[in-house]
């Protein structure tokens, strides 16, 4: 069936929130008619999607892997030693949901309660958090639910080497827990879960939950991919459609050629952090000032609009494991026969396979000690006085472990490595994002800010040396992958020692030149020995400036954007307003973690979700409808319980 030209609503951009606001709508009622435009292909069945194991796949920036864009500062930064930061983001549908690590963590209680906005404190919301989960273990506490779409588990495996490092974190100070998803604990360990279905070993992601599962029992969601948004269409101030371009522009001599929807109730635009800002300006919504120097039609004028950008940092630092430990290492480097093994396992038994996980089995949440405060300088204490301190919920960084090494693996010697992935929660930096044109094809200013604040430098130093303490005192630590480290003076003692003799004869046995006399090429590290008690390494002030050094040289996004277009009143540089009307505007929404006014400490899936479902509670009560629970039945889910197996659908 053709695609109608004018509906009830218009979702524009087929992320996670998208995903939520379109599918619970149009499932709440069978009549309204509801069209989600997505800029990139659709998800459906694409194995590159669903399978969890291969989802570093999808960072691939190699001119191919059309999954994601990848945004890049326009300027270098001084703040990082002249280099420029890459944020991928998603470019499919499913957005975030359907290429991501699968990571599951949530925001603390007081990151809602911060928002200071009426209906968004973490008490108003945690009904919301409960009806967006299928929760797949087992739990203490009452703030997860069981019966929604998306499901959270532990995958198929859990590596040996997650144990090992929950074993060590305990050493260093970081105890065990069961759940620190719980809105409230910061400083503990746990087996992160991963947004994985056990039953099915597949990744669980927002379309197929929420979107795929309405469209197979329905027929009023209506689905166009490969179409860029390129603005907002007005009357007057009220918005009433939108225009939407191919995804390519290699016809028409290179014309924009722009197709109208129009949207008989309301417009969301759901484009994301980086997205969302750029379908605004190209409107009319944003700094007027800006628009007019590009000839564009002030609807209404937001200086804040692509302002206050804000993700989370990480560096990631890389370790020697022992020949014996399970990685996957030689999955990743393109080993022909374990690649094989490995999606035989899949197809065989995915509920238990290795690749029915992220291999990142474990992680923690940390707040620094009154003595690591006082090592971490006056930019960081001042903002903990400000910012943490009476905020015991909020944790400073996260660590967690891959059990393999995140890098190319075309540059890395051979051998089995695990990667200590430290990220940086409440960053003090901010960018930008602005369009250069009104042609959606042209690509925007942008600015990640990454470490344009001194403050952050601190938190990723000390959590550096914290997971590298870690690290050294697991029973598969066999050294340092020194290309992956901070440059340290080679005589310090601070200096990085690579894989041990014995490990690397092992590992190569006809080698002719391992161990080979050439101090000035790599450092050796010790023999494993089970009954070392370690002490911690002491860094000099020139070993703290090397850290910073690296970490200017290879802090990275952890591809959570947010805060674009805030919620806030509009005279502080606000965007929407707490029902996430556009400032200025009619019948216009924006529904994703652009509105975020200040960071969440978390992996923001689940955040993007709840966004999402505040978004759909807000319109069907405009609307005067109602949600429906439990959601339609997800293809490839197991029946949820209380739903006849009559109104479920299977593939
Ligand atoms: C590589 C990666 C790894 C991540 N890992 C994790 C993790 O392990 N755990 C976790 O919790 N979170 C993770 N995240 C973050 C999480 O996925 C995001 O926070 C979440 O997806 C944000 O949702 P959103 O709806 O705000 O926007 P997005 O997910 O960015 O979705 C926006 C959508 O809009 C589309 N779009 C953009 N412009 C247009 C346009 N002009 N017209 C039409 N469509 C458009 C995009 O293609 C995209 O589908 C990761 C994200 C990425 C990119």
């Amino acid at each position: 069936m053709g695609h109608p030209q004018e509906v009830d609503i218009i979702v524009a951009g087929g992320g996670p929130a998208g995903c939520v606001v379109a599918g619970r709508l149009a499932y709440a009622d069978p009549s309204l008619k509801v069209m989600l435009i997505e800029g990139g292909a659709n998800n459906r069945d694409d194995p590159w999607v669903y399978r969890p194991g291969i989802y570093v796949r999808n960072m691939q920036n190699d001119g191919i892997n059309d999954k994601a864009t990848f945004y890049t500062d326009t300027m270098a930064s001084s703040y990082m030693r002249g280099r420029r930061s890459i944020v991928p983001c998603a470019n499919i549908l499913g957005g975030g949901s359907s290429i991501n690590f699968q990571m599951y963590t949530r925001a603390s209680a007081s990151d809602w309660d911060d928002f200071k906005t009426e209906g968004w404190t973490a008490k108003d919301l945690l009904p919301l958090m409960k009806r967006l989960e299928n929760y797949q273990k087992p739990s203490n506490n009452d703030t997860h639910g069981y019966d929604g779409p998306i499901a959270i588990s532990n995958g198929g495996t859990i590596t040996a080497l997650a144990h090992d490092f929950l074993r060590a974190s305990d050493t260093i100070g970081v105890p065990f827990s069961d759940d620190i998803q719980d809105l409230e604990t910061s400083h503990a360990s746990e087996i992160w879960a991963k947004y994985i279905n056990r039953h099915t070993g597949r990744r669980s992601d927002a379309a197929t939950a929420y979107v795929h599962s309405v469209m197979d029992v329905q027929n009023n969601l209506f689905l166009r991919t490969n179409s860029r948004v390129s603005r907002v269409i007005f009357e007057g101030d009220k918005a009433v459609g939108v225009a939407y371009v191919p995804a390519r522009n290699r016809g028409h001599a290179g014309q924009t050629m722009e197709t109208i929807v129009k949207a008989r109730k309301c417009v969301v635009v759901s484009s994301g952090t980086l997205g969302t800002p750029q379908i605004l300006e190209r409107s009319g919504v944003g700094s007027a000032e800006r628009l007019k120097k590009l000839d564009i039609k002030v609807v209404s004028d937001l200086p804040g609009v692509g302002e206050q950008y804000q993700d989370h940092y990480t560096t990631l630092s890389i370790y020697r494991v022992s020949n014996e430990s399970a990685t996957l290492d030689d999955f990743l480097r393109g080993d022909k026969e374990v690649q094989k093994e490995l999606f035989q396992e899949w197809e065989v038994s995915p509920e238990k396979a290795r690749l029915s996980s992220n291999a990142i089995d474990a992680g923690f949440k940390i707040r620094p000690t009154e003595a690591e405060l006082k090592e971490m300088g006056p930019e960081f204490n001042k903002l903990w006085d400000t910012y943490f301190k009476d905020k015991p919920d909020k944790p400073v960084m996260f660590g967690s472990i891959v059990s393999a090494a995140y890098a190319d693996h075309s540059l890395l010697p051979p051998g089995k490595y695990m990667t200590m992935f430290q990220y940086l929660e409440y960053p003090a930096s901010r960018g930008k994002i602005h369009i250069r044109s009104p042609n959606p094809y042209v690509e925007p200013e942008f600015d990640s800010g990454f470490m344009n604040n001194k403050a952050d430098f601190a938190p990723l130093r000390w959590s550096y040396k914290k997971t590298r303490e870690v690290a050294r005192r697991m029973d598969a630590f066999r050294g340092e992958l020194t290309s992956h480290h901070p440059r340290f003076h080679p005589a310090s003692p601070a200096a990085a020692m690579d894989i041990d003799i014995q490990t690397a004869k092992a590992l190569l046995p006809n080698a002719f030149t391992v161990g080979i006399h050439m101090g000035t090429w790599h450092k050796p590290g010790f023999t494993y020995d089970a009954n070392k008690v370690h002490e911690d390494i002491k860094y000099s002030e020139e070993d703290d400036k090397a850290i910073d050094d690296w970490i200017a040289d290879h802090v990275e996004t952890t591809w959570h954007s947010l805060g674009t277009c805030a919620m806030k009143p509009r005279e502080e540089g606000g965007v929407v307003d707490s029902h996430l009307n556009v400032f200025g505007t009619k019948n216009l929404k924006v529904v994703d973690l652009s509105i975020c006014p200040d960071n969440l400490g978390t992996n923001t899936y689940s955040s993007a979700l709840l966004v999402g479902e505040k978004g759909a509670t807000i319109l069907c009560e405009e609307l005067g409808l109602k949600i429906k629970t439990p959601h339609a039945p997800v293809p490839h889910a197991p029946m949820p319980k209380g739903v006849p197996a009559t109104q479920q659908v299977r593939h």
